[in-house]
């Protein structure tokens, strides 16, 4: 096992940055680096998740720039950019201009009164040294009131400068955490959600559903990739209509989804995910481009109710064995399991 000193050594990392790049080279891939990136991650093998996602990709033949692009912002992107932390900073960023702000544009005010009372006073001043001197005292105030006046403007300059790049971190921040297909949550969002959801005093018990699109490998081969593609989008959307906002969706992978019911009963969960297995597979598809009709498709699902001992990994096998069971038991039907008890 090498320590942490070693994965930095020159010798070390050059031979992961070699390894990366014939890897990319042995598939095709040009070395962008944000290709580079993913495959020297790939090659340091340390997040697990992450050496999965690959070997399905790899697996489907589907292992390409856009793939790696994607692997990118799910999992190297959130691994050195610290999100919450970079927040807190811009948010800081924000409140100090704004309360320096704030603070210039209240002395500018002082001053602009204290001119009008000077300017007044020096009317009714005859002797002519007192008076020039109150009249240098006014120009230096104006010069004051100018700079102060100039610095206000650069000060809001600067905020609406943070402003943009805060809605640009939150974009950033959104796409990290969404899948660009359908808009869902992606898997490491769903697991940053399900902790939350642990740890929330509200949240009783959760039932987690996974579901998976039938045959789907035919039905590209019958219809090709992008008419596939709309498909995945329908059905993310048929979830999301049919579901509570407290309910979380996420598209796990490829064909797969994975839903979180909080305050949700495995009965109740059950009769739920039944009720969309329906919906979907009664979903009609017409060909834009023919106008034919195309096969509808139906969906299998597993489910899982969260117990004391488990973690996401645990609940999430559990619902994956269910889904098992529903492909096994042939298809389109929702199946649970309950852990076994020793
Ligand atoms: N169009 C499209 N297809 C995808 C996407 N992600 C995965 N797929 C396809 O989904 C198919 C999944 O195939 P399999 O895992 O063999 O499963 P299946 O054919 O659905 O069969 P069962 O799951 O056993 O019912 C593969 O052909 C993938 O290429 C995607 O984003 N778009």
């Amino acid at each position: 096992m090498s320590s942490d000193s070693d994965q930095d050594s020159p010798k070390f990392v050059g031979r992961l940055s070699l390894q990366s790049l014939t890897w990319l080279r042995d598939r095709q891939i040009p070395a962008h680096p944000i290709a580079y990136s993913v495959a020297f991650e790939y090659q340091h093998n340390i997040i697990n998740e992450l050496v999965k996602r690959v070997n399905e990709f790899e697996k489907e033949g589907e292992l390409d720039a856009n793939a790696l692009d994607l692997l990118f912002r799910e999992f190297v992107l959130t691994k050195y950019i610290d999100f919450d932390s970079f927040n807190k900073t811009i948010t800081d960023l924000v409140d100090e201009t704004g309360s320096a702000v704030i603070e210039a544009r209240n002395q500018l005010k002082e001053y602009r009164n204290f001119l009008k009372v000077a300017k007044e006073q020096l009317k009714a001043i005859t002797d002519q040294d007192i008076k020039s001197m109150v009249e240098s005292l006014s120009e230096n105030t104006l010069s004051t009131f100018k700079a102060v006046n100039s610095l206000e403007s650069h000060l809001s300059n600067v905020m609406a400068e943070i402003r943009v790049l805060q809605k640009k971190y939150t974009q950033i921040q959104k796409q990290a955490r969404q899948d660009q297909l359908t808009g869902l949550l992606n898997r490491n969002a769903l697991q940053t959600e399900f902790n939350q959801m642990v740890d929330d005093e509200m949240v009783n018990t959760i039932t987690l559903a996974v579901g998976d699109i039938d045959h789907f490998k035919q039905f590209n081969d019958n219809h090709g990739h992008t008419i596939g593609d709309k498909v995945i989008k329908l059905v993310a959307d048929t979830l999301k209509s049919n579901l509570k906002g407290s309910d979380i969706i996420s598209r796990y992978g490829g064909e797969e989804f994975v839903i979180l019911l909080p305050n949700t009963k495995l009965n109740d969960g059950m009769k739920l995910m039944n009720n969309i297995r329906e919906k979907i597979s009664n979903l009609g598809f017409v060909n834009k481009a023919t106008s034919k009709k195309i096969d509808s498709i139906t969906m299998s699902f597993g489910l899982s109710e969260l117990h004391a001992q488990d973690n996401f990994h645990s609940l999430f096998d559990r619902a994956d064995k269910g889904l098992y069971r529903s492909k096994l038991n042939g298809r389109n039907r929702v199946h649970c399991e309950t852990p076994q008890k020793i």
